[in-house]
């Protein structure tokens, strides 16, 4: 059964207008009943606002502004000046041409008998969710001479069939502006409820995704072949896996503890983690947000395909930046500059890399995810062949907190950001998308009270005073909260930045900002602006404190009142991270109580 697309607008419609987060999963909800199981992944895709997962390095839509406009003048047989100034002063494309086409369906002489007979026929079939995906799929794979002419006339072909609505978020979704400002764990949740009979079920769907980070495909099987197919998925190679995350301490007998005793302490390196998948000669790399960087790193991608022994693999490491010179550590700045430099070539002998390798997931057909860590290190060790720039994190196994403290303290001196401390007892497995305490992170003191840098997500803007009357100022951050896939506001920062970072910042924020509360964001603090959860930045302060206004960890510690930072400053962006990779408020709450105890054991 065809689905129609006005449904999908018709949700589309009502998640844009939501506030709360609870109604948004009711819509998903009732979409998700409406939808064949056979088109729940299309679903899924267009309610990220994408056509397939990032990672799959597939082409993206290609159809800039100008195209968008030629091809919606043409379907609405106006002049594209007048739907560009139309654009221009509704601030909206789609909207424009929603409003054109409404107008225009209006104005429409009376049907003939002919006329008349197509537009019942069309109104009972009307545009499917399939034409609507597979068209611009189509526009998409398109490239090359002429492809502008197809995109062309395959998108005003689609803009013509739909109707108002549709067209607008047709519209939206190519521009790569349908914002619906749905998050995975919601729609996670939604497809638990809808498929597998309850929203608890949805750690069965997230353990799936975690596995495989393609959220349709994870969708159709739960749709079409039920709950227990999803319980037994299993690592693939080229599909990346989500990364198993590390708890943070800053004490050595602490961490031994909480480790069971004993450990594996590694350097902890500054740079990208990269997941390395490897198939025969084809190698990918995926980044910790799963995007494919294969393309960045034509030396690693060398490096793995000579220093992987087995046929299939899946490994971890880091990708440093190193002094050409010396080999020495050099910090994750420079090697961001990578990505930022558009011939990769140029940069590999100014910006050389290693990598160091501190696990492996998958190799052969096994699936190393459910091993504890003792064994994935075992084999990690059989299946690398190590060179110079292509070897095994440092790393001790160490009972003794003394023992960790010097191997910190070397760490640090070698250019290391501290040390990562891992469990290895029987029950030390790698649990991919999890943050947990098997991995605990031990990083260099800041050198104030507040002792570690936080990564929180922009949801809202201030503007400046004086000589930055006019633009934006500060940003109001948030922690996200995984439970409720929500971000909850922790404070606000307004120093820290330098010239340049303040005079970009209009421009980063530009495509997020909103007239409304996002549904996912929980603050009392109405900023000048809000800004839809999607910028992480790293953030010090002074020290934890108690504050009545803002909503992260609101009435854990004290009734009234949630966690904030004293003297917030902004030290740098972090591209590398999603919104619901940011520091969470458990992680805000741990760090709040041990700062706790700190103050306690001094006074
Ligand atoms: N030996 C190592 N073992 C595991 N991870 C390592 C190691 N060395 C460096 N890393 C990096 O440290 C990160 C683990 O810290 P965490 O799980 O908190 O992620 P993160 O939030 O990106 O960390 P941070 O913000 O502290 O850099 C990994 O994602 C990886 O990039």
């Amino acid at each position: 059964m065809p689905m129609p697309f006005s449904i999908l607008a018709d949700t589309f419609e009502k998640l844009e207008r939501v506030t709360a987060r609870t109604q948004m999963l009711l819509y998903l909800v009732e979409l998700f009943k409406k939808t064949p199981p056979d088109v729940i992944d299309k679903v899924v895709y267009f309610l990220q606002g994408k056509l397939w997962p990032d990672w799959k390095g597939l082409p993206e839509l290609g159809v800039g502004e100008k195209l968008l406009i030629k091809a919606a003048a043409i379907s609405l047989h106006v002049s594209e000046q007048q739907l560009e100034q139309l654009a221009k002063r509704l601030g909206d494309i789609g909207q424009a041409i929603e409003m054109v086409k409404a107008e225009k369906a209006k104005k429409a002489p009376a049907p003939g008998l002919l006329a008349f007979i197509k537009r019942q026929d069309s109104s009972t079939v009307g545009l499917t969710v399939e034409k609507v995906y597979d068209t611009l799929a189509k526009i998409a794979q398109a490239q090359g001479e002429g492809s502008r002419e197809i995109k062309l006339k395959l998108l005003a072909g689609l803009l013509a069939e739909a109707s108002p609505k549709e067209a607008k978020y047709i519209a939206r979704f190519v521009e790569g502006k349908l914002r619906l400002g749905v998050g995975d764990a919601t729609i996670m949740e939604a497809l638990a409820v809808v498929y597998a009979g309850s929203a608890s079920m949805r750690s069965i769907v997230e353990r799936a995704y975690n596995l495989r980070a393609d959220l349709g495909l994870v969708a159709k099987i739960l749709a079409t072949k039920g709950v227990d197919e999803l319980k037994h998925i299993k690592p693939e190679v080229g599909i990346p896996i989500r990364p198993m995350l590390a708890e943070r301490l800053n004490d050595a007998a602490e961490i031994l503890r909480k480790l069971g005793g004993k450990a594996l302490v590694e350097y902890k390196y500054d740079g990208e983690r990269a997941q390395i998948h490897k198939k025969g000669d084809k190698i990918w790399i995926f980044s910790r947000r799963l995007e494919n960087i294969t393309y960045m790193y034509p030396d690693v991608v060398e490096m793995a395909r000579k220093g992987i022994k087995a046929n299939e693999a899946i490994v971890e490491g880091e990708i440093v930046a190193i002094d050409p010179e010396t080999g020495e550590l050099r910090p994750f700045q420079v090697l961001m500059h990578r990505r930022r430099k558009h011939d990769i070539h140029l940069v590999l002998s100014e910006i050389p890399v290693a990598v160091y390798l501190f696990d492996t997931i998958y190799v052969d057909g096994e699936d190393l995810t459910v091993k504890p860590l003792p064994k994935r290190h075992e084999t990690l060790e059989k299946i690398i062949e190590p060179s110079e720039r292509w070897q095994l994190a440092k790393g001790i196994v160490t009972d003794s907190p003394e023992e960790l403290e010097t191997f910190f303290l070397k760490a640090i001196e070698d250019g290391a950001e501290g040390v990562m401390a891992k469990a290895i007892h029987d029950r030390s497995i790698y649990q991919a998308g999890a943050r947990g305490w098997l991995w605990i992170k031990y990083k260099r003191d800041y050198k104030s009270e507040m002792s570690d840098t936080v990564d929180l997500v922009v949801i809202g803007a201030l503007y400046g005073k004086g000589r930055r009357g006019g633009k934006f100022g500060a940003l109001l951050m948030a922690a996200y909260d995984p439970e409720t896939d929500t971000f909850k506001s922790v404070c606000k920062v307004g120093s820290g930045f330098t010239d340049e970072d303040l005079e970009r910042l209009d421009d980063i924020l530009k495509p997020y900002i909103r007239d409304h509360k996002p549904a996912r964001v929980d603050s009392q603090m109405k900023p000048d602006v809000w800004v839809e959860p999607a910028l992480v930045a790293e953030i010090i302060g002074a020290e934890l404190t108690l504050s009545p206004i803002h909503t992260c960890c609101y009435g854990w510690v004290r009734k009234g009142a949630g966690i904030s930072i004293r003297f917030p400053r902004f030290i740098r962006w972090r591209p590398d991270k999603g919104p619901e990779d940011a520091t969470t408020t458990k992680e805000l709450y741990e760090m709040y109580l041990r700062q706790l105890r700190k103050v306690k054991e001094a006074t």
